[in-house]
C-alpha cells in the first residue's frame, strides 16, 4: 500500500471493501503536455453503498470513474475489486470485468434510434450470463408502459430511464453514474435519481454517481469531494434524503 494522507474508509464493523484503490495516479500526455487527472487517490467502497462524487469541472472524476470501471488503467498505483486486479491485471481482465460486473449510465444516454425502449434494453440481456428480462428491467425504472416506443417518442428523463434499465439489466454489481442529470431539468432530473436510488435500495447495487451538483449530496450514504486530483473531503450522511425533496 502506497503511504498516502488519504484515509481509506474502512470502519471496524464494515465488511471488506469490493474495490480498494491505492494512490491512483493519472496522467495524460497530449504532445509536450502532461496533464495530472490524479494524484494519488486512495478509496474503498462496499456492496450496497450509494456515493456521490463531488467536484468542479476538471477535478478528474470522470477519469476516476472511468478506471473504476475498467474503460481505462490509473498511470500509477493499485485497483483491485474483489480478487481482480484491475490496475494491472490486462485488457482480458478488465473486458471480463465491464462485461459481468458494471453497468454505466452517462450523461447523454447513447440509445439506439431504430430500437424500442425494450429492443435497447435486449441488446444486453442477449449477452449477459444471468440477466433480467427487458420488461423487468424496464418495470424498475417506472417505464411499463413505453416498452415499445422508439427514443424519439422518450422525453429525455424517460430515454434516461431506458439507459438505467440496460445498465442494470445484466444485474451487475457496480453501477457507475456520470453526470445522469447534466441533461435534464430538475424535475425530470428527480425521476432519473429516484430510479438510480430505488435500483441502488432494491437490488443493493454499489453506486457511484458523479456530479457537479451539490444538492445530490443528501441522497447519498457517503459524500466524496474532489480537487484537482485529490480527495480533499470525505463525509456521511446519518440518514439519506428522500430524492424528492432535493432541490436546485
Ligand atoms: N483523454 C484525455 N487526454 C488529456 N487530458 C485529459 C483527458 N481526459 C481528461 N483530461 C484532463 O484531465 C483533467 C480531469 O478531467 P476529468 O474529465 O476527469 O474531469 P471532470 O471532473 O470529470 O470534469 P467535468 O466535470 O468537466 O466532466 C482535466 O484537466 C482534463 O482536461
Amino acid at each position: 500500500m502506497s503511504p498516502s494522507p488519504q484515509k481509506p474508509s474502512l470502519s471496524p464493523a464494515s465488511p471488506p471493501p469490493i474495490f480498494a484503490a491505492r494512490g491512483l495516479r493519472k496522467v495524460y500526455h497530449t504532445g509536450d503536455l502532461n496533464v495530472v487527472a490524479l494524484q494519488g487517490v486512495d478509496l474503498d467502497f462496499h456492496t450496497g453503498e450509494l456515493a456521490v462524487l463531488l467536484g468542479a469541472s476538471g477535478s478528474g472524476k470522470s477519469t476516476l470513474l472511468n478506471i473504476l470501471g475498467g474503460l481505462d488503467i490509473p498511470t500509477s498505483g493499485s485497483l483491485h475489486y474483489k480478487g481482480w486486479d484491475l490496475s494491472g491485471g490486462g485488457e482480458r481482465t478488465l473486458t471480463q470485468f465491464r462485461r459481468n460486473c458494471v453497468g454505466f449510465v452517462f450523461q447523454f444516454y447513447n440509445l439506439i434510434p431504430s430500437l424500442t425502449a425494450r429492443e435497447n434494453v435486449a441488446l444486453i440481456t442477449d449477452i449477459a450470463p444471468d440477466p433480467m428480462k427487458p420488461e423487468d428491467a424496464l418495470d424498475r425504472v417506472g417505464l411499463s408502459h413505453r416498452l415499445d416506443h422508439f427514443p424519439s417518442q422518450l422525453s429525455g428523463g424517460e430515454q434516461q430511464r431506458v439507459a438505467i434499465a440496460r445498465a442494470i439489466a445484466k444485474k451487475p454489481e457496480v453501477l457507475l453514474c456520470d453526470e445522469p442529470t447534466g441533461a435534464l431539468d430538475v424535475n425530470t432530473g428527480i425521476t432519473v435519481l429516484e430510479a438510480i436510488e430505488r435500483i441502488n435500495r432494491e437490488l443493493g447495487t454499489l453506486t457511484i454517481v458523479i456530479t457537479h451538483n451539490a444538492a445530490m449530496s443528501a441522497m447519498a450514504d457517503r459524500v466524496l469531494h474532489l480537487s484537482d486530483g485529490h480527495i480533499v473531503k470525505e463525509s456521511r450522511n446519518a440518514e439519506r434524503a428522500s430524492v424528492s425533496s432535493l432541490q436546485w
